[in-house]
This record gives C-alpha cells, sequence and structure tokens, in this order.
C-alpha cells in the first residue's frame, strides 16, 4: 500500500523547516504514521557533491554549472535518501513530510533557463531523471510557501551557514539575481504543477507561524 508525500517548498528562509516540523508533530499527535526528512540530506555522505557546489567549488555563481548538471547532484542524493532511510516506511503506507524535494530543482535549477520553451525541456527531463529513472516516488500535495525575497533575505541576514556553520552563504543564497529569479519562477512552476501556494506575508510582514500553519493543516486534512 503506497504511502503519501507531502513537500513544504519555498525559497531560503521562508519557513520550510519551522513548518514542516509543525506538520510532523501535529499529524504524528493525531496518532498517524509519519515521518520527516529533508534536502539536501546534509548529513549523509551523499550530499558531498551538493556540498562542493552549494559552497563554489565548481564555480562562484550559480549559472557556473547548468541546471542538468546541479540538478543531478541533488537527485542523487534524494535517491540515496529513499533508498536507505524511507523507501520501505512509504511503501507501507506511512505519510512522508518533505522539506524540500524535487520541487527545489524545479524551483531555483529551472530559473537558471530564461527561454520558456528550454525551461519547460528542462522539466520534463527532471521529472524524467527523478521520477523515472531513479524512480523515487512523486509528491501527493506540494505547499509553496509564498515570502517575497525582501522578506526572506531579513530573515536568512544573520542565519548561519547549514554546511559549514560559519557566517558566509552559499552560492544560492549570496546572490541576490538567483534569489530573485527563482522566485518569480517558484511562481511559474507552482501554477503550472497545481502547487498550493500559501501566501506567508501580509501587509509586508511575516504572518504569524501559527497562523501559516493553519492553511497548511486544513489543506492537508482536506487531501490526506
Ligand atoms: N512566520 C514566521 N514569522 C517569523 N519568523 C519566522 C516565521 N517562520 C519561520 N521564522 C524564522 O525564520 C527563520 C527561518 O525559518 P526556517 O523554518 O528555518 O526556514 P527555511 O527552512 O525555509 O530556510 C527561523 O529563525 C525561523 O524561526
Ligand atoms: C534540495 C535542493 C536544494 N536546492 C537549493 C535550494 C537552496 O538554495 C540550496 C540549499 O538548500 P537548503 O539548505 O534547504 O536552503 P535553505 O535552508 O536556505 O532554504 O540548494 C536545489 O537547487 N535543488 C534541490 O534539489
Amino acid at each position: 500500500m503506497k504511502g503519501k508525500l507531502i513537500v513544504i517548498e519555498g525559497v531560503d528562509g521562508s519557513g520550510k523547516q519551522t513548518q514542516s516540523e509543525k506538520l510532523y508533530r501535529t499529524l504524528l499527535n493525531k496518532g498517524l504514521k509519519v515521518l520527516k526528512i529533508e534536502f539536501p540530506d546534509y548529513k549523509s555522505e551523499s550530499s558531498s557533491l551538493v556540498k562542493m557546489y552549494l559552497r563554489g567549488d565548481f564555480g562562484k555563481n550559480p549559472d557556473d554549472v547548468s541546471a542538468y548538471v546541479a540538478s543531478s547532484f541533488f537527485a542523487v542524493d534524494r535517491y540515496a535518501s529513499y533508498t536507505t532511510k524511507w523507501k520501505s516506511f512509504y511503501e507501507s503506507g506511512g505519510v512522508v513530510i518533505a522539506d524540500r524535494y524535487t520541487t527545489a530543482n524545479m524551483v531555483h535549477q529551472a530559473s537558471k533557463i530564461t527561454d520558456e520553451k528550454e525551461r519547460d525541456a528542462f522539466l520534463e527531463w527532471l521529472a524524467h531523471l527523478e521520477f523515472e529513472m531513479y524512480g523515487i516516488p512523486k509528491p501527493d500535495l506540494v505547499f509553496f510557501l509564498d515570502v517575497p525575497p525582501e522578506v526572506s533575505m531579513e530573515i536568512t541576514k544573520e542565519r548561519k551557514n547549514k554546511i559549514t556553520g560559519a557566517s558566509e552563504k552559499d552560492i544560492h543564497e549570496g546572490d541576490q539575481h538567483h534569489l530573485d529569479t527563482s522566485y518569480e519562477n517558484a511562481h511559474y512552476v507552482a501554477d503550472k504543477y497545481g502547487w498550493t501556494k500559501i501566501s506567508c506575508v501580509a501587509d509586508g510582514k511575516m504572518r504569524s507561524k501559527e497562523d501559516i500553519f493553519s492553511d497548511i493543516y486544513l489543506e492537508t486534512v482536506d487531501r490526506l
């Protein structure tokens, strides 16, 4: 019996970790068989190439590495996580909550491609790579946490680098052009693939964590 896969997606600092943890705790308290996963899987060796990419070993600008090449690093990391950590849980009917997924490649890598036809071709290639070739499951429900870059940047300003623990930013976070185009492209893919958009900002300010979560929870209950 196939399980359910719920993905929380959004640009850097949009509240994915906060909201995926809340959803996990709430469903656990309701007695559901639930597991939380996150990507990149920084604690696993499978994220080695992702770490090299994000710290700039292949080029200091996100555009130095093509959407195709960079996506393949993240896809391998997901394959390793799926196969070794949650395949059997999912296949026995569990509910899996993912903080980022293939959807992050759709947001952050597709944003490197400006021509719409070429971007669509990339998105098709990506779906084939991750869902067919690597055989990881397709999400049942994707939430896009809509936080414009000017607000998310305020949130991430003081944040430590997740890989090194130091204050330098990864090559995505440190690149204003990448942050802007990723946000714009996130709306494009969210509309194209029917993701559920959650407006996290009202009157220029973040809504409260609880307020945002109530939208996510209502939609989840409706769709589970
Ligand atoms: N609705 C909110 N209002 C204010 N601060 C928030 C909100 N949601 C998350 N945060 C804070 O913003 C920071 C980034 O949140 P996080 O959940 O780690 O985002 P992400 O996983 O998308 O990078 C954290 O310090 C978190 O506590
Ligand atoms: C999981 C994943 C992340 N990314 C990008 C998104 C982020 O800019 C960067 C690092 O991810 P992450 O550490 O989740 O960033 P944050 O916590 O700041 O939201 O990698 C991809 O391009 N593809 C992927 O499949």
